[in-house]
């Protein structure tokens, strides 16, 4: 097995007499609440996967890390780990500082030797190599406040965690892991994606090739927008854990680390990281890139140039493909000449496969993550939707709203109806008709439907919603699973309808010179200009208007021709 990165495997994490201590004392220094990936760098600082680093990174060090990828006394180190904070009376050089995640809970202390400004532009510069383009990353840049703080960092305990704690291993639980499997030669697989069979054979070749065994590391600190959550990734390493008949030689412990995004730098911390945790080996793909302009081959050259210098070994990665007549997957250039060779692409997978509700074949991936996989990737049919009704009082849209209820109900899609009139009687109660009111209500009702679609629900809501910016909130609460429904009737219909006597009255009360407020009379209503469904309920009846929502609800997919409920 490897010996850590400088020699000595770092522990942060303080025993119980100094922690009950050093919390008796909390109450007297200043806190800051880490963001995600405060707490995952705290964590891997902790127990030793950052090792030789004993905490944040000082002034002498992030400097040279940056311009040279280098510590101060010369030992490489490829990516600055850095505490942003915002100076202030108790956050000081000389206090101590109280480190906590958003629940509060209080994991480290930091004795604060240095406060030192951040150098944005040599980071965006050195390690993002974003001179001319978007950092990937901007969001980290943006996260710091301008000051770094460091020192001595003592640690109470560790990110607490409750999912999949069979499978996090700390680096001293891993080794000794290792050592009970009688294991000495290792390949680390890093990754944050899902893995299917021909990653899978690449990998195994790997462990193979240096006759030892595979250590998958699924990343689950903060990852990259659009990546597979990391829940459903790791359901499916434990799937392909509990499934694999050579399962010996495979050990999968996650990885608490935030991903940088930022290759070739990012490549050269994954083999530090392997090698805190004993791997000998790091199994590295040929060209990789995490945006567009990267030089794919940039990671490999800096890995090669570097791996004497970290002590692990690199194996290239040899990409697989299936032989359907073999039934067997081959390295692709080692496919004998006129075989045929089968491969599904990642957009395929995600359009044709995933999208439509189809299970990606055996010969791709095991049948276990395929379901997997499925389940967490519902095709639209089976996703969570909001129908938000916008218009003017009169216009349509309860009397349209409760009608489609019954007519999804016909397509299994079961609805609750968030009623503008009724929401003001319990969730809104108390609100006016202000525009702050308005936007308040529209808010709680978009917040509402928005937790119900990331669930899979449906809900109507059926409000005025006058407001544009407050409809579009709307729609991202849900994350695109929204159509909006306008009731464009014109408001001298709406008027002459007067359900509820409103018109007459605001009519009236403008008429007296004192006004009234009510949209479309002397309010605002902002209407729509990319609505999904546009209905002039003066012109169409009730069912034309449920079967115009339909047509439009069955070309998006989120219902399935009649007598093929999903
Ligand atoms: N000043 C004023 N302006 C508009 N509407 C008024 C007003 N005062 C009372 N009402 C009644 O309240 C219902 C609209 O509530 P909403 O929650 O949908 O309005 S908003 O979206 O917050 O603007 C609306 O009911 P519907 O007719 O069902 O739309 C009105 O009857
Ligand atoms: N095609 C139609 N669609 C919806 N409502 C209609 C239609 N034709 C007439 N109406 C009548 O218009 C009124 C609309 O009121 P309502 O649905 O409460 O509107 P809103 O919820 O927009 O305030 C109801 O009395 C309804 O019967």
């Amino acid at each position: 097995m490897n010996s850590p990165y400088g020699g000595t495997l770092i522990d942060l994490v303080v025993d119980t007499a100094r922690a009950a201590e050093m919390k008796a004392a909390a109450g007297d220094c200043a806190s800051i609440t880490l963001d995600e990936r405060g707490v995952c760098d705290l964590e891997l600082l902790a127990v030793g996967g950052f090792s030789p680093l004993k905490g944040f990174l000082g002034k002498a060090d992030y400097d040279r890390v940056v311009r040279e990828q280098r510590l101060a006394d010369g030992t490489l180190w490829p990516l600055p780990v850095t505490l942003p904070v915002t100076p202030s009376e108790g956050v000081a050089e000389g206090k101590t500082l109280a480190l906590r995640d958003v629940y509060g809970n209080l994991l480290a202390f930091l004795h604060v030797e240095e406060i030192y400004q951040a150098d944005k532009d040599a980071e965006a510069q050195c390690v993002y190599d974003t001179l001319d383009a978007k950092p990937p990353a901007d969001a980290d840049l943006g996260r710091c406040p301008g000051h770094y703080a460091a020192g001595r960092l003592e640690v109470v305990r560790t990110p607490p965690h409750y999912d999949f704690v069979d499978l996090r291993r700390t680096p001293a639980e891993l080794r000794e892991h290792f050592q009970s499997l009688g294991w000495s030669r290792i390949v680390a697989f890093p990754t944050r994606d899902p893995i299917h069979r021909a990653q899978e054979e690449t990998a195994r070749r790997a462990a193979e090739e240096i006759g030892g065994g595979l250590l998958i590391q699924p990343i689950v600190g903060a990852t990259r927008p659009g990546d597979v959550d990391h829940y459903t990734r790791v359901r499916c390493y434990r799937a392909l854990l509990e499934d694999d008949d050579r399962s010996g030689a495979l050990v999968v412990t996650l990885l608490p680390l935030a991903e940088r995004m930022t290759r070739p730098r990012e490549a050269l911390l994954h083999a530090i990281i392997a090698r805190n945790y004993g791997c000998t080996h790091l199994l590295v793909r040929r060209d990789q890139a995490d945006r567009p302009f990267d030089d794919p081959h940039a990671a490999l050259e800096a890995l090669s140039k570097y791996m004497d210098e970290i002590g692990v070994e690199m194996v290239v990665s040899t990409p697989m493909v299936y032989l359907p007549d073999m039934g067997r997957y081959e390295a692709v250039d080692a496919v004998p000449d006129g075989v045929r060779t089968a491969r599904i692409s990642d957009a395929q997978v995600r359009d044709d496969y995933l999208a439509g509700g189809v299970l990606l074949p055996e010969w791709f991936t095991r049948p276990a993550v395929a379901a997997i996989l499925n389940e967490a990737n519902p095709p639209r049919q089976r996703q969570g939707l909001t129908i938000w009704f916008t218009g003017l009082s009169g216009s349509g849209k309860s009397t349209v709203a409760q009608a489609l209820v019954e007519r999804l109900a016909e397509y299994g899609r079961n609805c609750s109806l968030l009623d503008g009139d009724e929401i003001r009687t319990h969730l809104s109660k108390g609100l006016s008709f202000s525009k702050e009111d308005r936007d308040v209500n529209i808010r709680r009702v978009g917040y509402v439907a928005g937790l119900v679609a990331q669930h899979g629900g449906t809900t109507l809501c059926s409000v005025i919603s006058p407001y544009k910016a407050v409809r579009d909130e709307a729609r991202r609460q849900s994350k695109g699973n929204f159509v909006e429904v306008y009731c464009s009737t014109p408001v001298d219909v709406c008027e002459s309808r007067d359900v509820k006597g409103h018109y007459a009255k605001a009519r009236a009360a403008v008429a007296a010179g004192r006004g009234m407020g009510f949209t479309g009379v002397d309010d605002p209503y902002e209407a729509p200009d990319d609505a999904e469904v546009t209905l002039d309920t003066s012109r169409l009846g009730v069912a034309e208007c449920v079967d115009a929502i339909v047509a439009k609800l069955l070309a998006l997919g989120y219902i399935p021709p009649r007598g093929r409920a999903g």
